[in-house]
């Protein structure tokens, strides 16, 4: 169980270390509006939640590190006040008092481009635009931040390489005009849409690496993607493209405990069939002005405690620490 200063999981055991967390935070100073099936989004309030959650972090004092899931600014945001509205946002993340992790989400690259957008967001540009990177916060653990638009109809020039790759591989899947609208996919077929992408075969090489030198090293993985994984914690359309494939080099190794994400708004929890468990965040965007969703979780050695407040659901993941 979690505490509600999260110094203890209830047994009196303290946890290794602890983390912040909140996802799409798609501000922008316009009003209110919805998503396209009318789920009230507000856009300037979203700050105010963010504010809320970096002065709860800092009173928490335990918290070692935040992470945001991705969408720090929306695509309706206009865009010749992208990049004040990025820093903005930014800006109040450095309120808190510890080290801030940003990972890319597609309403980020309807902002900036990915060689703008990646050093405003503090993310290791190593090798031309990749978004994928890794962090130990302690010597057990290991976290693993995965770029799910390195294959995307967006972020990357029109000409480029990896922007045909996406527009063929949705031609071939998706007969609409709007590659975002999934009217006549059928179930699972439905995430084949242009605001979604996929993990390229670099990356997965990468991934597949790191988990390798993490099962050599004993360390346990959690998994951080903008876009969810799994099919039971998620709604069909904002899956990544290729879950199942990345999912299957996952399930190699026994080190990921658990996966995280953002996009489906809503949020989701699934155990998969190899015991991991897939928790999609409840967003910040669409809090009612006065309510809120963020949090903090708590890492032992056999669990990960999600003290959630308000809108975001507490929850205990329990595995097996082996
Ligand atoms: N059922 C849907 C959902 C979405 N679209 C298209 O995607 C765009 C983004 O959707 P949001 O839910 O994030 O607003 C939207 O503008 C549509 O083009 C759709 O066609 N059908
Ligand atoms: O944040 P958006 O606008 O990309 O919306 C994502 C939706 O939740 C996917 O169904």
């Amino acid at each position: 169980m979690g505490s509600a200063n999260g110094l203890t999981n209830g047994r009196g055991r303290h946890p290794l270390f602890s983390f912040g967390v909140i996802t799409d935070v798609q501000y922008a100073d316009i009003p209110n509006g919805h998503s396209f099936l009318g789920v009230p989004r507000f856009y300037r309030h979203s700050m105010l939640v963010l504010q809320r959650a970096v002065k709860s972090w800092n009173n928490n004092k335990n918290l070692n590190f935040a992470i945001h899931f991705g969408d720090i600014v929306d695509g309706k945001c206009p865009k010749d006040q992208s990049l004040n509205a990025v820093k903005k946002v930014v800006g109040e993340f450095e309120n808190f008092k510890g080290p801030v992790y940003h990972m890319i989400g597609n309403h980020c690259l309807y902002n900036l481009p990915r060689d703008k957008l990646l050093p405003l967001l503090k993310i290791p540009n190593l090798d031309g635009g990749r978004g994928y990177y890794e962090f130990s916060p302690a010597p057990g653990y290991r976290f693993v931040v995965l770029d799910g638009y390195d294959i995307s109809a967006i972020g990357w020039p029109h000409d480029h390489p990896k922007t045909l790759e996406a527009l063929k591989f949705l031609r071939e899947r998706n007969p609409n005009s709007d590659k975002n609208s999934p009217n006549g996919l059928e179930g699972l077929d439905r995430r084949f849409l242009m605001f979604n992408g996929a993990v390229g075969e670099e990356q997965m090489e990468w991934l597949d690496t790191v988990l390798r030198d993490a099962t050599n090293m004993k360390q346990k993985v959690v998994v951080c993607c903008h876009l969810p994984l799994d099919p039971g914690a998620s709604s069909q359309e904002p899956l990544l493209w290729h879950y199942d494939e990345v999912m299957d080099v996952i399930h190699r190794y026994d080190c990921v405990k658990v996966c995280l994400a953002g996009h489906d708004h809503e949020g989701g929890h699934s155990i998969d069939s190899h015991g991991i468990h897939h928790r999609v965040l409840e967003a910040a965007l669409e809090c009612p002005p006065g309510t809120d969703a963020f949090g903090y979780i708590a890492v032992y050695d056999n669990m990960l405690s999600l003290v959630g407040t308000d809108r975001m659901k507490s929850t205990n993941i329990h595995f097996n620490p082996y």
